[in-house]
């Protein structure tokens, strides 16, 4: 072969490389929420501190997930983001085709209104207190305005219906003052599910309830998810509720770190029926991925480690360069 056709062969190859490249889709193309190498910064008496540090996450339309991670891992920074209330540093954050980075202010504002619905932890901060749990949830119908206005009397048969099916339609009367942490929490559910919205983020719910009606709040979640095809993103650090979700995933420093996924499997001769945790680390698009600390710990792992592509697996190795 002489060298020209060596070339020729190398450039037709690269030639498909790129094309192959090219048509791949793009990263998140079919999720519903997608955060690609997410940077934000916040600069508070001249120190800089990186709350998020380019992390990556996707969420699929009709997924029930939750986020964990320490304190000050960055979880509230990025559903404050995903809430259109912060705008990122750098990096790509779409929700439902809506580009978080670029919207003006009008579109922020329709955002906020038709397409994030959002729960607090602190339960006033949910609720107007002089209006009944009804008006509540009437309000974001009201607010909404423009197209889709629903008649009065639909609007309020809407709030009695999602108020039904969070178990509190009985208290539709009463003023937040009147119901208990938990009926409160419910129906702040029913008003960020008002106006339908594509996604519900919640930043730790259940934190200012004992874990019996914390238990409550997250079936009300399952019920949204299950009637509505709600997808929901529940910021926790309940270990019932991080348990009873197909998915969980741990921020770490600013970036998605870990995830837990479950499954069940129904055995084939009893017919029970048993849920599969697994635990999966993240490889990121450079195909970075970073092994849990407990592991290369335990190995005695640092600065280099020896890969082998085996047929199904890659093997990695403690740096045995130096034997
Ligand atoms: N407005 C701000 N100004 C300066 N630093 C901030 C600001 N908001 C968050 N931070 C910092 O960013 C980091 C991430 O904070 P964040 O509130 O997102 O963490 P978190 O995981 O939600 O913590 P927690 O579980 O305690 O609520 C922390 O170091 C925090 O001090």
């Amino acid at each position: 072969m002489t060298t020209s056709e060596t070339t020729a062969v190398t450039l037709a190859e690269l030639e498909q490389r790129a094309a192959s490249h090219r048509d791949r889709p793009a990263y998140g193309h079919d999720a519903l929420i997608s955060c690609d190498r997410l940077v934000r910064i916040f600069t508070a008496d001249g120190v800089e501190v990186q709350a998020l540090q380019g992390l990556d996450l996707l969420v699929t339309k009709g997924e029930l997930m939750a986020l964990v991670g320490a304190s000050g891992s960055g979880k509230s920074t990025l559903m404050n983001i995903l809430a259109g209330l912060d705008e990122p540093t750098a990096g790509q954050a779409k929700v439902a085709d809506c580009d978080l980075l670029s919207m003006g202010a009008k579109e922020r504002l329709r955002y906020r209104r038709e397409i994030v619905g959002f729960v607090w932890q602190q339960t006033a901060r949910n609720l107007l207190p002089y209006l009944t749990a009804a008006q509540n949830v009437a309000l974001p119908m009201q607010l909404r305005g423009g197209r889709n206005l629903r008649s009065r009397a639909k609007k309020a048969a809407r709030a009695e219906e999602l108020l039904e099916l969070l178990g509190v339609g009985e208290l539709r009367d009463r003023r937040p003052a009147q119901l208990s942490g938990g009926q409160q929490q419910r129906v702040a559910i029913a008003v960020a599910l008002a106006n339908d919205p594509e996604v519900l983020l919640a930043d730790e719910p259940t934190g200012e309830l004992d874990s019996a009606t914390g238990r409550m709040i997250f079936e009300s979640f399952r019920a949204a998810n299950e009637e509505l095809g709600t997808t929901i993103v529940i910021v926790t650090h309940d270990q019932t509720v991080a348990t009873e979700v197909r998915r969980t995933v741990a921020i770490r420093d600013g970036r998605t770190s870990t995830e837990v996924l479950r499954r069940t499997r129904v055995d084939e001769t009893t017919g029970e029926e048993h849920l599969i945790a697994r635990e999966y680390a993240m490889l990121d698009r450079a195909g970075r991925l970073q092994l849990p600390a407990e592991y290369t710990q335990t190995l005695g792992m640092r600065d280099r480690v020896a890969l082998e592509l085996e047929p199904d697996h890659i093997g990695v190795w403690p740096d045995d360069s130096a034997t």
